[in-house]
């Protein structure tokens, strides 16, 4: 009686047959409707998460971790990302599709471009890096070349070693004014959409009303324009150490349809993030 193998559809009424695209994204935006974008890595889940109604699906370099074993995402070659996201694309969601581009696959504006051409090739209709305004040049180069970009700061899981381990960033006045300048001279660069990744609430808050890139937080407070779990964490299947932004959906539910749905309906109605999950 697993109902995700019935395919508990909902009334056709409520199903999503136009794709989604970044000026829709935007338009939820300025509606105040929140986006929700889980990670993803295979056909089957992607069919799952579209019908529950996923507006963006994040191919995310986290499957080095969920899927490979590995204890960081620094191992995750382009050719596993790409694999993945053909993957997932294959499954022909309504929901935008994102990539990430993997550690060391985009240290000069030439290199991000060959690599970023694997991962739109594979599926993907953006893709994302890690890193502040040193970027900049490489998304102008990309988004020139008709490659919608997608930027990370705070926490930004490549840079593990730098940082120390996985700590909340944007904790002094200086951190903030850096991740604010990061954020405005990426945005000015032309990327379309900000993942922000343990910051503090306040600081989520600030970056959602001083930008005009979609802010899609994962620990970073309630009050960014759309919020990004990864899908085993929703799920309560991954063994490893659990971070604070993280929340188990399927704990009282009957199958995973169910799970979804309820992060999908907690993001758009702002119950989740709660102060629990915040910094
Ligand atoms: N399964 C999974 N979920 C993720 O969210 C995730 C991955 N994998 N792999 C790549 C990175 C690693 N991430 C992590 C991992 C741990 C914490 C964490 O435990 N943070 C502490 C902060 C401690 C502090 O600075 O006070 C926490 O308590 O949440 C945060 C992000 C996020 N990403
Ligand atoms: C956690 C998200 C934002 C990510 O980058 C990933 O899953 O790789
Ligand atoms: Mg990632």
């Amino acid at each position: 009686m697993a109902g995700y193998l019935q395919g508990d559809t909902p009334p056709a009424s409520q199903v999503r047959t136009k794709p989604v695209t970044i000026p829709a994204l935007q338009t939820m935006r300025t509606k105040g409707e929140k986006i929700t974008m889980l990670t993803c890595y295979d056909a089957s889940f992607t069919a799952l998460l579209d019908r529950c109604g996923i507006d963006t699906i994040l191919v995310g370099d986290s499957l080095g971790m969920v899927c490979q074993g590995h204890s960081s995402t620094l191992p995750v070659s382009v050719q596993d990302i790409a694999y993945h996201t053909a993957s997932v694309s294959r499954a022909k969601p309504t929901a935008l599709i994102l990539a990430d581009l993997p550690f060391g696959s985009y240290g000069t504006p030439e290199m991000a471009f060959t690599n970023a051409v694997q991962l739109m090739q594979a599926g993907a209709q953006m893709v994302k890096l890690e890193g502040g305004a040193w970027l900049a040049p490489t998304v102008r180069f990309l988004i020139e070349r008709g490659i919608p970009i997608c930027a990370h700061l705070g926490l930004t899981p490549q840079s593990v070693h730098q940082l120390g381990g996985y700590k909340v960033q944007g904790k002094t006045t200086e951190a903030v004014e850096q991740i604010k300048a990061d954020a405005l001279a990426l945005q000015a660069a032309g990327a379309s959409m900000v993942v922000l990744e343990a910051i503090p609430a306040t600081l989520g808050k600030e970056l959602t009303a001083l930008l005009t890139m979609l802010t899609i937080g994962i620990g970073a407070g309630p009050d960014c324009a759309g919020q990004v779990l990864v899908l085993h964490d929703l799920l309560g299947v991954f063994p490893g150490h659990k971070a604070r932004f993280v929340k188990d959906f399927m704990e009282g539910k009957p199958n995973i349809d169910a799970a979804i749905k309820a992060y999908i309906a907690a993001v758009k109605d702002t119950s989740f993030p709660g102060p629990e999950h915040c910094f």
